[in-house]
């Protein structure tokens, strides 16, 4: 450990990287403080961007991890700075550019102090024991919400001390809710702390394939090893051994095989053990050995976050009205809530329009049942500029050349006729008075039907804005 000094001790200028040095410490403080899980979840991807104004800057990979990182463990790192001897420590969280990110290597990690279950090894960057994982489906890329937070805990708990937390663990929910990413999270950072582990992930269906072609074959031996000599078994949706007679006594000597060398075990269900029909007691009572744990479905704000971690990973900027728009059309199944981001995205580009709440209710709307949108004077505005190649703020401005002036005109005439707003509130937000809103909207009237390319414009416009109330509507 180094000896104590102040943060900013040989720092000059209003950026300058503290030294390897003290951010080993840092970690090192923080390490000691923490699970495994959690250090190499948050802390072995930060990157250590230096001293700007007094705080120390660390990048996180994207806006989630910035507000998980800055509410969980800004106060422990501020104490490790404090322990460096910093007077008055401060810390600030960026998300790094995507660019950025994929240059940064995970900081080698300081060599953690003695300590129970604590592996010094750095793991290799894929380790072959986890190629029946889905690479998104980490500890990282969950968001943790009121619905899943006991069940991410439980997780959290056994991928740090495999075989001794809770053994089975049974993670129950409706669809696409998170199970299977969680039991994969649990898989992945095994095989990142435990190379030589073996992991295997299987369906109940897959499992119940291969031991019917075990059979048929006369391979119950090479079966049984397959099985039963896994580190991790992940089996996904067990409800389907309901009535599978031959399949359950097979599992029943696997799960005891298993469990006997205190291997980990961790079962996925549509529900609890003991509202799955048919299921012999004896597997139904060994299911409720370790702990059952359920995953409800996300309330709002986490369903908000899940699109913003999505949109992010996709390097999407994608505005927050839109993000909640989708977060309100689709609110249970999770697998449902990322295809609704994706067609939103997709429609958008596809028809080169910006994307706005407007544009993301028409893309959603054949989908689910259309939501209730009320054109806003910021959407008639956002759409107008972006038709004419304006931002909005020319838009608004003072300019009195034609190419701004008309594309004015245009916008305050569609506000006037897709909004109920007055003609001073028009003004208002246009920043003038309402005789200029009352002369545009005549202008325009006017010139319908004899200016082409102003005829045209606010036809594709209003489409573009209309289409969604029509289609509420029903006409
Ligand atoms: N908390 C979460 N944070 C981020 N993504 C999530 C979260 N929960 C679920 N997802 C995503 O939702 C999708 C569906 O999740 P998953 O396949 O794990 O659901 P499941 O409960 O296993 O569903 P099923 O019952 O159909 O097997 C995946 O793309 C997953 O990454």
């Amino acid at each position: 450990m180094l000896a104590p000094r102040p943060l900013s001790s040989g720092i000059r200028g209003r950026c300058a990287l503290i030294t390897q040095e003290i951010w080993a410490d840092v970690l090192g403080y923080v390490r000691q403080n923490i699970s495994e899980v959690e250090y190499k979840t948050w802390f072995a991807p930060m990157k250590n961007m230096g001293v700007q104004g007094g705080s120390l800057v660390l990048g996180v990979r994207n806006s989630f991890a910035q507000e998980y990182v800055r509410r969980q463990y800004q106060l422990l790192l501020e104490d490790a700075l404090r322990d460096l001897g910093a007077e008055n420590p401060q810390v600030t969280f960026q998300v790094l550019p995507a660019v950025q990110e994929a240059m940064i290597l995970p900081e080698d990690p300081p060599p953690p102090r003695p300590g129970p279950g604590r592996s010094a090894a750095r793991p290799p960057a894929a380790p072959e024991n986890r190629k029946t994982l889905n690479p998104k489906y980490t500890f990282e890329n969950f968001v943790v919400g009121p619905n899943n937070n006991l069940a991410h805990a439980a997780a959290l708990a056994v991928a740090e001390s495999p075989g001794k937390a809770y053994n089975p663990l049974f993670i129950y929910g409706d669809v696409g809710l998170g199970k299977t990413h969680l039991m994969h999270a649990v898989g992945h950072y095994m095989a990142e702390q435990f190379p030589d582990k073996r992991i295997e992930y299987v369906s109940t269906e897959s499992f119940t394939n291969d031991l019917i072609n075990a059979i048929r074959e006369d391979r119950m031996t090479q079966f049984r090893n397959r099985y039963r000599s896994v580190d991790l078994l992940l089996v996904d949706d067990i409800q389907f051994l309901a009535g599978k007679e031959r399949t359950q006594e097979e599992f029943f000597h696997t799960f005891n095989a298993l469990y006997e060398n205190h291997k980990q075990i961790i079962l996925s269900s549509d529900r609890p053990p003991k509202d799955i029909q048919t299921l012999e007691g004896r597997l139904r009572s060994r299911f409720e050995w370790g702990l059952i744990t359920d995953i409800q479905s996300p309330e709002f704000e986490t369903r908000v976050a899940i699109l913003k971690m999505n949109a992010e990973q996709s390097h999407a900027a994608i505005p927050q009205e839109v993000l909640e728009l989708i977060a309100r059309q689709v609110t249970s199944n999770i697998r449902e809530l990322e295809g609704a981001l994706v067609r939103v995205v997709a429609y958008a580009s596809l028809n080169n329009v910006p994307l706005s709440r407007v544009v993301a209710a028409k893309a959603l709307s054949n989908v689910f049942a259309p939501q209730e949108v009320k054109v806003e004077m910021s959407d008639v505005l956002k759409a107008t500029a972006a038709h004419f190649g304006l931002s909005a703020d020319q838009i608004r401005g003072s300019g009195r050349a034609r190419e701004v002036v008309v594309p004015r005109q245009v916008a305050m005439y569609l506000v006037r006729d897709l909004t109920g707003h007055s003609l001073p509130e028009i003004g208002q937000f246009f920043g003038r008075d309402h005789s200029t809103v009352m002369h545009a909207v005549s202008k325009v009237t006017e010139q319908m039907g004899k200016d082409v390319e102003l005829t045209a414009a606010v036809q594709a416009l209003r489409g573009q804005l209309k289409d969604v109330e029509d289609e509420q509507k029903g006409t």
